[in-house]
């Protein structure tokens, strides 16, 4: 492909369809709906829990998640206190038990919770939910934070799967995100979780940050691999800080441009490839062992709010201000703001706000958008033979034409060169993203 052509393409803003629609085009939706939806739930229907927890020890300079600095313990106790009354009034609304096959803690910085306020938390969970014996238990975890009681806390809760925020062990490009963390606090985080027993980890990293060039992303991710996490994952960085006040403490003249971006997510491909780990999707890499790798091999990857994942579960019920629940008929997100969040829990509310009611196509749609963001194929004879997508193939035809896709007898797959830009095939799929140019971040 022309290095014209990936400009003009990788400076498209697009969705990262984590979900399709785009949580951007959630339209109002209020408890009463998630209270029948939940009263759907079957007696051990198999359910996911996500748990948001939005508080940090400080902010990042480039962080796009909700989440707050906790200036005092007493704010994450309130916290926790909001969130047991969620859970209650959540299980209350249930008519059944269901089975809880896969827990994940994210925000934010779960591990700035203590043992005491875990313990709780899992102990109100447990009235109403059913744990798997097997359930996949797993924590997002500022390694900063990692210590050997922690660590042994932690295993003791069950869990089993924990995924550290890295993001680059450089330091002068640390400096530059307001991250310092030298990889010695990484290898000490790693070697608590693996003696605790908690032995399945990922390590998420950032490439298109200040500073960073092709050479510091290859040396990051040699030293990170030496570690042998079974997964990785790296985002390009979104910069958005006319949304995120954080942001503006980046110096946007240091940013990489497109072009460089382009090469360093290529960069961190073929260094990962090289060092022996799979490609899964756009943005994750495993070790050939691991289940994620297994499912892209195999074609069973699945997409949701959290990324990548194994996750094949019909229900998401999400805890937490922000947080995002899944269900069959839709979706629903919890108000935000901690603060409104707390007060309306505390009085016994649901807190939905925002969500979506999926109709016949949106399905069809979201089926579609999934196996490409997944699989980078989509055969539309299967996934919606009584469609014709006439709109969707014109605004396909140029991609096909800068050779992105191929399409044949209705079977749409990126090339390798189109691999990297699969959120733009998926946009035409997109019926919200028709020419509006939104506040999404770059294609690459
Ligand atoms: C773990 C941290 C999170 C990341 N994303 C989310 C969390 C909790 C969830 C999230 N982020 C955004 C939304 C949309 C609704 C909103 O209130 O703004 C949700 C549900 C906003 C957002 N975050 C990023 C972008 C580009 C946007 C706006 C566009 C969009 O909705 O797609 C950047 C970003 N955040 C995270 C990652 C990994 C990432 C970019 C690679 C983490
Ligand atoms: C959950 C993960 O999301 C990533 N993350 C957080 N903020 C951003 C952003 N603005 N752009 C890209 N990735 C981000 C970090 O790698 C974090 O560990
Ligand atoms: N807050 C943790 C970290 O940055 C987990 C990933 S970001 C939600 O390390
Ligand atoms: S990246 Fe993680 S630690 Fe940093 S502010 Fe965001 S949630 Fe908090």
């Amino acid at each position: 492909m022309h290095e014209a052509s990936i400009r003009r393409y990788a400076a498209l803003a697009v969705p990262r369809y984590t979900s399709f629609p785009t949580a951007a085009d959630f339209v109002p939706v209020t408890p009463d709906t998630t209270s029948r939806w939940l009263r759907q739930i079957g007696p051990q229907e198999a359910v996911s829990l996500y748990i948001h927890v939005p508080y940090c020890k400080e902010i990042c300079h480039y962080c796009g998640c909700h989440s707050k600095m906790a200036v005092r313990e007493s704010v994450v106790e309130n916290f926790v206190i909001a969130l047991l009354s969620e859970i209650k009034t959540v299980s209350s609304n249930l008519t059944a038990r269901p089975q809880v096959v896969h827990l994940h803690w994210g925000g934010g910085t779960p591990s700035i919770l203590d043992v005491d306020q875990f313990e709780r938390i899992i102990a109100a969970l447990r009235l109403a939910f059913d744990f798997h014996p097997e359930m996949e238990h797993a924590i997002e975890l500022d390694p900063r934070t990692v210590t050997p009681v922690l660590a042994d806390a932690l295993a003791q809760m069950g869990v089993n799967r924990a995924s550290l925020g890295v993001q680059d062990v450089d330091g002068r490009v640390q400096k530059a995100i307001g991250r310092i963390q030298p990889i010695e606090t990484v290898i000490r985080a790693t070697n608590l979780l693996r003696e605790a027993g908690i032995e399945r980890l990922n390590f998420d990293l950032i490439y298109g940050l200040p500073y960073q060039t092709v050479e510091t992303l290859r040396e990051t991710c040699e030293r990170v691999a030496a570690l042998k996490p079974d997964r990785i994952a790296c985002f390009g960085y979104a910069h958005l800080p006319q949304r995120r006040a954080n942001q503006r403490l980046i110096d946007a003249s240091v940013l990489p441009d497109t072009e460089e971006r382009f090469a360093q997510a290529a960069v961190v491909t073929e260094s990962f490839v090289r060092l022996g780990y799979q490609p899964v999707g756009i943005d994750h890499f495993a070790l050939p062992h691991d289940e994620l790798a297994i499912a892209a091999a195999n074609g069973t990857l699945n997409r949701n709010f959290q990324g990548y994942t194994t996750d094949s579960c019909q229900t998401l019920i999400g805890l937490g201000p922000s947080s995002i629940s899944q269900y069959p008929a839709g979706y629903a997100q919890n108000i935000s703001d901690v603060g409104q969040y707390s007060r309306r829990v505390n009085a016994g509310e649901l807190v939905t706000v925002r969500g979506y009611f999926m109709r016949e196509s949106d399905r069809v749609r979201a089926g579609i958008i999934s196996a490409l963001m997944c699989n980078f194929r989509v055969d539309l004879n299967e996934a919606a033979p009584e469609m014709e997508f006439a709109d969707e193939m014109a605004l396909l035809r140029p991609l096909a034409s800068d050779g992105l896709v191929e399409v044949r007898d209705r079977v749409i797959s990126a090339t390798e060169d189109g691999k990297p830009l699969i959120r733009l095939v998926a946009a035409a799929f997109d019926e919200f993203r028709r020419g509006n140019v939104q506040s999404f971040s770059l294609a690459v």
